[in-house]
């Protein structure tokens, strides 16, 4: 029985349900090969690794560690190479340095990576110059180019799309394990451009203190082993069902069903649909899941998502990434945590400051101020310290590239400097300075919490 069937085999499936934000793909039958071949194909992740990652996120939710997710906003299949993996895993790894060592917690590391090639869109279709297309909805379905033949859905992406994620994951297994992400490393992360940047500089300062007590370690015997690799995990938004559904297995260990397209995968703002596939689909499987939770989320759609993904309150199965906005997190956010907890649920609860701060410059840039974004994380801790609850970490869209797409931060980019490097393919990221400072500015928020 293929696992396509076996889902079905329970009754109730997604596929019997309305999936918002498919693609309209042209052609069934093509769909339907492709499917057939990625279910053949091997898994990119296993299913222990998953456990694994849902115990760290356990810690997460008991208030014992602090997550930092990120990752580009829309991953590109022409972005696959050493340099922009390299300097992704750098950004993320100097960000958990800065935040074990100046916030004092354990940090568990996920990048939006080796699988972030769909983009669920506000508008079906785009016009440019008194021509309208079908809108761009990332690698995995169509092209970025403003062409008709471009914006054709293609389900032979879903199959790039498995061998852009394979190849990432390759890569990152192997930095992350292979002596790069080693601690005395430390130095090598901050090289380039952001090491003059004020933020790189301060990151400078801070890993010489790293070194500093490491060596003092080393000189007392203790070396250990964590120093020498980075337990590093992959999560993508669970969007393209079809290809979720594909890649779903068996565990032989358990008889529990996996989707191996990564680690964790995420149910996004405008896909949690209380009666819709994405959530029975996520119902499914063993992964630790993400909720996207915006301003509109009410408590009881909260307390629901928490009995059908999460019934036997297990810590770590679920976490809830909220994006209210700057202006809304200090009205919007206290009564969801307030009743999810006296409900008796252990979510992890974490803050994604970019989805709910983006707006349109003069210069038609889509963008974000580095000052919204650290107001909504300001607000987010504000809650929590308020309601005595654990503000378990961030979830942002970042680069580890020179980009101009957000305004601001301590090496500051103006609206007049965004069109010199405005190189996403949906929403604007943090660039590595960025990044940085949000690292140290988050890190004194929680350890003033
Ligand atoms: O990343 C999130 C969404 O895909 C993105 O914000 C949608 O952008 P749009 O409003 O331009 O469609
Ligand atoms: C689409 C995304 O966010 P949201 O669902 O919160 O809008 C995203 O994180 O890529």
């Amino acid at each position: 029985m293929t696992v396509n069937a076996e889902i079905h085999a329970g009754g109730h499936t997604w596929r019997d349900l309305p999936a918002a934000q498919q693609p309209d793909w042209p052609d069934h039958e093509a769909l339907r090969d492709v499917i057939a071949e990625l279910e053949s194909y091997p898994p990119l992740v296993f299913a222990g690794e998953c456990d694994q990652l849902r115990e760290r996120l356990g810690a997460v939710a008991r208030g014992e560690a602090f997550l930092l997710q990120g990752g580009d906003c829309a991953e590109a299949f022409d972005a696959v190479s050493a340099e922009h993996i390299r300097n992704k895993l750098k950004t993320l790894l100097q960000m958990g340095a800065v935040l074990t060592y100046a916030g004092s917690v354990p940090v568990v590391k996920v990048g939006r990576i080796a699988g972030q090639y769909s983009k669920p869109r506000s508008k079906s279709t785009e016009t440019r110059d008194g021509v309208t297309l079908p809108t761009y909805r990332g690698d995995s379905v169509n092209g970025f180019e403003f062409t008709e033949a471009a914006r054709i859905p293609d389900p032979q992406r879903l199959k790039r799309m498995y061998h852009a994620s394979a190849a990432t994951l390759n890569l990152v297994r192997a930095f992350t394990t292979g002596g790069y992400a080693d601690l005395r490393q430390v130095h090598a992360w901050n090289q380039d451009f952001v090491k003059s940047s004020p933020s790189g500089q301060r990151y400078e300062a801070l890993a010489r203190e790293i070194d500093r007590a490491m060596n003092f370690m080393k000189a007392c015997g203790v070396e250990p082993e964590e120093f020498r690799t980075v337990e590093f995990f992959s999560s993508h938004e669970a969007l393209i069902l079809d290809y979720e559904s594909a890649l779903t297995r068996t565990d032989s260990r358990t008889g529990n069903l996996y989707d191996v397209s990564g680690h964790m995968v995420w149910i996004g703002e405008r896909t949690r649909q209380l009666d819709g596939a994405h959530l029975e689909f996520a119902s499914r499987i063993r992964n630790p899941i993400g909720v996207k939770l915006g301003p509109t989320t009410t408590p009881q759609e909260a307390l629901t998502l928490v009995e059908r993904l999460d019934p036997d309150r297990e810590p770590g199965r679920l976490t809830f990434i909220t994006r209210m906005g700057a202006d809304k997190v200090r009205d919007k956010l206290p009564e969801l945590v307030e009743k999810v907890t006296a409900s008796g649920a252990k979510v992890a609860w974490i803050t994604d400051p970019m989805h709910g701060n983006t707006f349109e410059a003069a210069s038609g840039h889509k963008t974000r101020r580095f000052d919204d974004v650290l107001d909504e994380v300001k607000g987010f801790f504000e809650v929590h310290k308020s309601l005595g609850t654990h503000p378990g970490g961030i979830h942002v869209e970042l680069t580890g590239d020179d980009v101009t797409e957000c305004v601001g931060g301590g090496d500051e980019i103006f609206v007049d400097d965004l069109h010199q490097r405005y190189e996403t393919a949906c929403d604007p990221r943090l660039n590595r300075s960025q990044s940085l400072d949000l690292a140290f500015l988050v890190a004194e928020m929680y350890r003033d919490q």
